[in-house]
């Protein structure tokens, strides 16, 4: 296994791909757009899903699984939410030699397929909330360049639909499903994203607003959405053809009457493209860098034998040590294949990101100690072999708290306030992650889009942060030089 032919910092792209089939993460298909996800990163995507899980379990979401398959009559019912995502839906016409009367489509997202039934199971108000989620595949036939996680035609997700009496609750949901968003990627990936609500341009068709996490990709300058929790409002719901309502007995003159109400929806999800984003983040020139709360190993034990001097003593201690080490909860391994020497091992192992080495060899036993090798700064330092668990959760608590403050300030050295044209297009041109004043102008927005168009795409809005900066009196727009309303970032994005 030799290093990287391609540097971070020169050929990101190439990069990229190669640290994802070194680490042992990716492997590449035979159709364009669609990619093998091996052990290494599905132990990932695992990790995530059962912290999510337990967060919507507690939340009341119900599992379920809906068909992969859409009628186009159905499909085609909602058009305004698929407006201008008719050429990314992939199509089954045959199956065998004879034609399908009927086309089928393959699922590029569920609203279609479940909202008739949610309009079947909801009749009244104790029908009430109603959430379920979906772990699946969906499809998406995009055209621009693919990208390993990133950009795939077929990715995976969790896609959460939920329905509400009221409004007030729906909003409630919207923001405590993307806390757990900014938990995914701040606490497990250790990558710094930004919460805020997309512009009605920007936002899901169907959605009444969409507010999302938003990562930054230093290298090439691109914002990348992280996570998206959409209110639907009752757009769904009083759609003839969905028509979710539940009915209510009001008293009018003495009179009980009954009416109906439409319910108020929410749809969130995030996706594999998570796991693409913290390669990207904290990957190095020695490979892929996994924060300790999502790798497979966390700890990797190396024997080094010292020509022949007790060699099977130092196999029984690496041994005893990933005992230990597993009984106390923490991931380790011990690589103990003959056919590699230690330096290959340290190697490997490296690509593969894994946090914290462990490396044993006569002297350590002398000694009592092991010597322990930090993946993300290459620190050595011997550790005692006394209390040595408590040692390595502290040193793997650091490990992942390090891993995102570093990620933090490189993203917060790459945001640039911009009150003016010019200020904003060289910020653009170095790469920037751009905060600027915008009167909220959809006109506006769009013009900024035309005017950045250019072969590295056109800069667009990323988001309008909850956290908004003061907004001094008699601020401009930096574009339209119009009163500006808001802080909004704004940047080249994948
Ligand atoms: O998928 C959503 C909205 C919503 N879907 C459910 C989970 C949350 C949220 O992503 C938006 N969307 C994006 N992309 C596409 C579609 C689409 O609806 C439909 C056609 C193919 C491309
Ligand atoms: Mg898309």
């Amino acid at each position: 296994r030799l290093g990287l032919s391609h540097k971070k910092d020169e050929d990101f792209g190439k990069w990229y791909s190669e640290v994802l089939v070194n680490s042992e993460m990716i492997e590449y298909y035979d159709i364009s757009g669609c990619y093998i996800i091996r052990d290494w990163a599905m132990m990932i995507w695992d990790i995530m899903k059962e912290f999510f899980e337990k967060e919507i379990g507690e939340m009341g979401v119900d599992k379920c699984m809906f068909p992969l398959f859409v009628s186009k009559s159905v499909l085609n019912k909602e058009k305004n939410h698929i407006a201008g995502f008719e050429p990314e839906v992939a199509w089954v016409t045959k199956a065998g030699k004879s034609d399908l009367e009927v086309e089928i489509a393959i699922r590029p997202t569920s609203e279609t397929v479940i909202y008739p039934y949610f309009s079947k199971w909801i009749r009244n108000r104790h029908d009430l909330p109603k959430k379920v989620n979906q772990w699946c595949n969906v499809v998406r036939w995009e055209f621009s360049n693919p990208m390993p996680f990133i950009r795939s035609r077929e990715f995976y997700w969790q896609e959460g639909h939920t329905a509400f009496a009221t409004k007030e609750e729906a909003d409630v949901e919207v923001l405590e499903i993307l806390e757990i968003y900014r938990r995914i990627y701040e606490e497990f990936l250790a990558v710094p994203v930004i919460k805020g609500k997309k512009s009605e341009l920007e936002k899901f068709a169907g959605a009444l607003y969409t507010s999302s996490v938003e990562a930054f990709i230093p290298n090439t300058g691109r914002g990348i959405q992280g996570a998206t929790s959409h209110c639907l409002g009752q757009n769904f719901s009083k759609k003839e053809f969905f028509d979710i309502k539940f009915h209510v007995e009001i008293e009018e003159d003495g009179k009980t009457k009954t009416d109906h109400v439409h319910v108020w929806q929410n749809s969130w999800a995030y996706s594999t493209r998570s796991i693409g984003v913290m390669v990207m983040v904290h990957g190095d020139e020695k490979g892929l860098v996994l924060p300790p709360k999502v790798a497979k190993w966390q700890v990797i034990v190396i024997p080094v034998p010292y020509r022949d001097a007790n060699t099977q003593e130092i196999f029984d201690v690496c041994a005893a040590t990933v005992k230990t080490l597993r009984k106390a909860g923490i991931r380790a391994e011990v690589d103990k294949r003959d056919h590699y020497t230690p330096g290959w091992k340290y190697s490997y192992w490296e690509m593969k990101g894994v946090p914290l080495r462990i490396e044993i060899g006569p002297k350590d036993l002398a000694n009592n100690q092991i010597r322990a090798v930090r993946r993300d700064n290459g620190v050595k330092m011997d550790l005692s072999m006394v209390s040595l668990v408590e040692q390595v959760k502290e040193l793997l608590g650091k490990i992942q708290e390090s891993l995102f403050d570093s990620a933090k300030q490189r993203r917060d050295a790459c945001i640039q306030i911009a009150a003016t044209w010019d200020e904003f297009s060289e910020a653009l041109r170095q790469k920037k992650l751009i905060l600027a004043p915008w009167c909220d102008e959809e006109e506006v927005e769009k013009d900024v889009k035309n005017r950045t168009k250019g072969d590295t795409g056109a800069a667009k809005t990323l988001c309008t942060p909850f956290d908004q900066p003061e907004m001094l009196e008699g601020t401009k727009c930096f574009a339209s030089g119009k009163p500006a309303k808001k802080w909004t970032y704004w940047g080249r994005s994948y």
